[in-house]
């Protein structure tokens, strides 16, 4: 695998034109598990999950992301796309070995680094597209869900399966969930824990445009943050605001009522060994494959 490196405060409006190389990468010793690049040309940031084998968001990605996501915009990047360095994995979602039989204080702080990658990706000033080349269960839909533009590989699958894990999807998961499915396909699918297919999350909306290639559904995200360029990037942010800062404010609010609800709820027993019989079937099939 490419050695991916990261990118930390690099003011874009500070990036010199060059012909040659067209995306600056540099290295920080504190970023294990991202990739941060911006296209010196076109001003858009891209962050690539790189935590094999499946992306699985733990504690450090998470974190990660999210000084990823205020860097960007920190930087004013035009735009920012989210994808994977796995051929087949966008994220595995959150890493269940996180919430199976955690440490008390790590826990906390991990649900607390979940709480804010969200905000600060649903609450972005900037565009933001995922592409996405692999697949997307759980964490992975909601960090999909949470950009305004989805862009999908075909034969993948993408959802919010928390129901099969004996576990369920917090209300702010629902929320961006249903700001791009008809509610009565989200309410359905979402009890049922279903995983819609490439060809289903097109069919229901939940992803935008479905193309062949990692390279293709770059430039989809591309084409789409390009589609701001005539537009004030303040009035743009304004006005993204007025459709998201409902779920930020509730979330904002209620942080501390959201983290025991997520600690009540997964240390009960039944949710501790239901966690742990799903892990162990991963494991399984992991071992067969
Ligand atoms: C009233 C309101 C109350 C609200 C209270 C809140 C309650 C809690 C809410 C929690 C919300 C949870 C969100 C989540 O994201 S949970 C995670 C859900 N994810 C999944 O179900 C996906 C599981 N993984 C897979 O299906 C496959 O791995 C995948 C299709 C993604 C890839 O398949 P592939 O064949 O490529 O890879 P393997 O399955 O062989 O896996 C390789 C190894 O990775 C391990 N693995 C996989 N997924 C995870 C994971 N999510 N966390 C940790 N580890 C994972 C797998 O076990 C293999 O490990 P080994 O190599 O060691 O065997």
């Amino acid at each position: 695998m490419n050695i991916i490196r990261t990118v930390r405060s690099v003011a874009f409006s500070s990036i010199p034109n060059r012909t040659l190389s067209t995306t600056r990468s540099l290295s920080t010793p504190s970023a294990q598990y991202t990739a941060f690049e911006v296209n010196d040309k076109t001003g858009i940031a891209t962050l690539t999950l790189n935590r094999p084998p499946v992306n699985s968001l733990n504690l450090e990605l998470l974190t990660e992301m999210r000084n990823c996501l205020k860097d960007a915009e920190t930087n004013k990047c035009k735009g920012l796309i989210i994808t994977s360095s796995s051929n087949s994995v966008f994220t595995a979602g959150l890493d269940l070995l996180e919430m199976y039989q955690p440490q008390d204080e790590r826990v906390k702080s991990f649900w607390t680094a979940l709480q804010s990658m969200w905000m600060e990706l649903y609450g972005s000033k900037i565009p933001t597209a995922a592409a996405i080349n692999g697949h997307a269960p759980a964490g992975g839909c909601l960090i999909a869900t949470a950009c305004e533009y989805r862009v999908m590989l075909p034969n993948f699958t993408i959802g919010l399966n928390e129901t099969l894990i004996g576990i369920v999807a917090p209300k702010w998961f629902v929320s961006a969930f249903l700001n791009v499915v008809p509610r009565r396909v989200a309410e359905q699918a979402i009890t049922q824990g279903k995983l819609f297919t490439t060809a289903e999350a097109h069919h229901v909306g939940l992803v935008d445009d479905v193309v062949n290639t990692k390279e293709e559904a770059i430039a989809k995200c591309e084409q789409f943050i390009a589609s701001f360029k005539n537009v004030n990037p303040y009035a743009r942010a304004l006005t993204k605001q007025q459709f998201r800062i409902k779920e930020l404010q509730e979330l904002e609010q209620q942080r501390e009522k959201d983290l025991q609800i997520f600690l009540g709820l997964i240390m009960q027993p039944s949710v501790q060994k239901a966690m742990g019989i799903y892990l162990e079937g991963l494991k399984k099939k992991s071992k067969k494959q």
